[in-house]
């Protein structure tokens, strides 16, 4: 089974993209949805623990959180270093059934792939990019989403620029959604005939 990382900054696209190749019939793992689960799960009493008044009604409250850590890192360190173990257990459990269930081709979306060392455990990396402009419009759209927060966010991640130099393919998400599905299909058919030797 070919294990595809798919990462990308802030509002490159990741979401819509990975949805493409769910769309093609391929096993996706969200990072971040495995994020939201975990905070309104197991992840509850251990933010609450680390982060006290960032829960409520057992629940991690985000804007409360996201204020306890953005833009400052050590916190936010001290949060991955919670939530991060958690995320990966549930990505080799996803990994296993996909495995199992006989996925030729296995998703991963990760927002932090590159900045957490994941190339290790990707046999090939898709980077969706979009121009810087069309990304800022795009993620200050956003309700809650501010200059400040956006800038914060972003300085916390790989620059664009690095991303793309390290990926496999790249998925331009500027030029619309029928243009990014055909770059999807490509890749498919590029990773199946790679695997059909
Ligand atoms: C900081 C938090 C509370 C902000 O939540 P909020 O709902 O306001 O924003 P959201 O989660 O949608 O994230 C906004 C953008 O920041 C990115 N992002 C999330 N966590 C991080 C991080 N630790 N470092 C850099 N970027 C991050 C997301 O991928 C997204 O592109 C939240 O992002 C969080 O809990 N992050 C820590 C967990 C984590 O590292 N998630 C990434 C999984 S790879
Ligand atoms: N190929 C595309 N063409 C046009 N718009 C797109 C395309 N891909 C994504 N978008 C739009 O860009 C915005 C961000 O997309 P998406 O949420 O998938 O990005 P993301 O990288 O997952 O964001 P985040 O990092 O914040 O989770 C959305 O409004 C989405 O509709």
């Amino acid at each position: 089974m070919i294990i595809l990382g798919l990462t990308g900054s802030i509002g490159m696209g990741k979401t819509t993209t990975a949805q493409m190749f769910a769309d093609a019939g391929i096993p996706v793992y969200s990072a971040d949805e495995a994020v939201h689960r975990l905070y309104s799960g197991r992840a509850v009493p251990l933010i609450e623990a680390a982060f006290p008044g960032t829960t409520r009604e057992h629940a991690v409250d985000r804007q409360k959180l996201s204020a306890a850590v953005l833009g400052q890192p050590d916190a936010m360190k001290k949060l991955e270093a919670i939530v991060h173990p958690l995320v990966r257990q549930e990505e080799q459990a996803f990994l296993e059934n996909a495995g199992k269930a006989g996925a030729d081709i296995a998703v991963l979306d990760i927002p932090l792939l590159l900045e957490t060392g994941g190339e290790e455990r990707v046999d090939r990396i898709v980077v969706v990019s979009a121009p810087p402009e069309v990304q800022r419009q795009r993620v200050l759209a956003r309700e809650g989403m501010n200059s400040a927060k956006f800038d914060a966010i972003l300085a916390s991640q790989m620059a664009d620029a690095e991303k793309r130099m390290r990926a496999d393919f790249i998925v331009d998400t500027g030029s619309g959604l029928a243009a990014a599905r055909h770059q999807v299909a490509a890749i498919i058919r590029q990773l199946r005939e790679e695997a059909a030797g």
